[in-house]
């Protein structure tokens, strides 16, 4: 890409045409209104990739389950919830707004015809991670599914970060996790129950990411924990996985990460599916890992991005917004080079 600024630049082409402005951001931004044909939140190609959002496991594959979710009443969660109570799971669903909890309860249970309980639980405080278990163990019993999925999240330079705002983050998602697996973990174990748990991270766990550090540390941090315990805890009949999904438009996520909007257009510009994830597609991938159809998957790691990562990763990816006319004026330049 910069190779193609500095051509570009080149006196060579002074032109009035905005095609050749050696700004990245012009450029792309050209190269987006080649490839759209509307201002829509879709780039064309995605109507070669449809989002199916229906479950797609056997109907009854969690009958006689009971499915524990993190901040199962929005979103991710909420989508999770739902696929897994259509699906037979008596679901527990447990976060710090109980009055989101009931209404999500209620929602799906009246959907699906299984029951969803809501609890009240504040990941971040280890007591009240007991007193939610304690209750689920009271009204449900053990869980067969756990899924860590509350978390915390905005977009800020590290550098107006308070040490209240890294803890605020980073006691959701990597504490959280810890304590919810451990409590639920040494449970099962002295119950000699299995189960599979799975953990919702996101693709920058890999990377890391500016502008989300905490969340990027303890995403990371969660990733660890869950290798860790494959490894340590698969003798006692439990499991690990991972999702990394890359953008979806919850309200939780984008009022946070996009607040003016702004950002979700250049996140579809480099989407190689040319559009968002959805709801569904990640719900019925977790229903999946989380199902016996996955007994022998324990230590996945998957990314469900539409190829944002590989995207992102790769040094020439953004040519691909490169016009056919750009194109014809880079194969003539480096035609006419001779030698080096
Ligand atoms: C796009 C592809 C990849 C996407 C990945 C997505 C990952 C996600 O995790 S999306 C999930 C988003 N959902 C949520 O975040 C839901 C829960 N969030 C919250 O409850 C809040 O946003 C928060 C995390 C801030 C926690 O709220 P709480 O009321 O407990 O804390 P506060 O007292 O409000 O804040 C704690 C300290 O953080 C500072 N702070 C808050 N917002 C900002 C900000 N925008 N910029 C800088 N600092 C902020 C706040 O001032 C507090 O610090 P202090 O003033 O020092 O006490
Ligand atoms: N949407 C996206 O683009 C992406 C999302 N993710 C991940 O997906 C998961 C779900 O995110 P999403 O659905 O988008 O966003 P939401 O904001 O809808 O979900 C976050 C949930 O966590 C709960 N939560 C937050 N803090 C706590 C706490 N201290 N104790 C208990 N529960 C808490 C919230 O409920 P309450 O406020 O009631 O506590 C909320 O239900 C997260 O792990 C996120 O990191 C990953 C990649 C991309």
């Amino acid at each position: 890409v910069k190779i193609i600024i500095r051509i570009f630049d080149a006196e060579s082409l002074s032109t009035s045409n905005a095609l050749f402005t050696p700004c990245l951001l012009q450029l792309f931004g050209n190269g987006t209104a080649v490839l759209r044909k509307s201002d829509d939140d879709r780039a064309p190609q995605a109507r070669f990739f449809p989002p199916l959002q229906e479950p797609m496991l056997l109907p009854g594959t969690f009958k006689n389950k009971v499915a524990f979710i993190t901040g199962g009443g929005t979103g991710l969660g909420k989508g999770m919830t739902f696929t897994l109570s259509s699906l037979g799971a008596e679901c527990v669903i447990a976060s710090r707004n109980l009055d989101v909890l009931k209404a999500t309860a209620e929602e799906i249970s009246s959907q699906t015809g299984n029951k969803v309980h809501p609890v009240q639980c504040n990941v971040r405080d280890p007591d009240s991670v007991k007193a939610t278990v304690d209750q689920m163990v009271n009204d449900v019993g053990l869980p067969d599914v756990v899924i860590n999925n509350a978390a915390g999240n905005f977009i800020s330079p590290s550098e107006r970060l308070s040490a209240n705002a890294w803890k605020a983050i980073t006691d959701t998602v990597l504490n959280g996790t810890a304590y919810i697996t451990l409590d639920i973990g040494k449970r099962l174990i002295a119950a000699q129950k299995g189960a599979a748990f799975l953990c919702i991270t996101t693709i920058y766990a890999d990377s890391g990411s500016g502008f989300v550090m905490p969340s990027a540390s303890a995403k990371a941090g969660v990733e660890a924990l869950c290798k860790s315990l494959v490894a340590e805890w698969g003798r006692y009949g439990l499991r690990f996985n991972i999702i990394q999904p890359g953008p979806i438009k919850t309200k939780g996520a984008f009022s946070r990460l996009d607040p003016t909007g702004k950002f979700e257009k250049l996140m579809i510009e480099r989407i190689p599916v040319g559009r968002l994830g959805t709801v569904g597609e990640i719900a019925n991938l977790a229903a999946y890992l989380c199902s016996d159809y996955a007994s022998w998957v324990s230590g996945a790691t998957i990314k469900i991005d539409g190829g944002e990562y590989s995207f992102m990763a790769g040094e020439f990816n953004s040519l691909s917004l490169v016009t056919k006319e750009q194109w014809d004026v880079m194969e003539a330049i480096i035609r006419q080079t001779k030698g080096s």
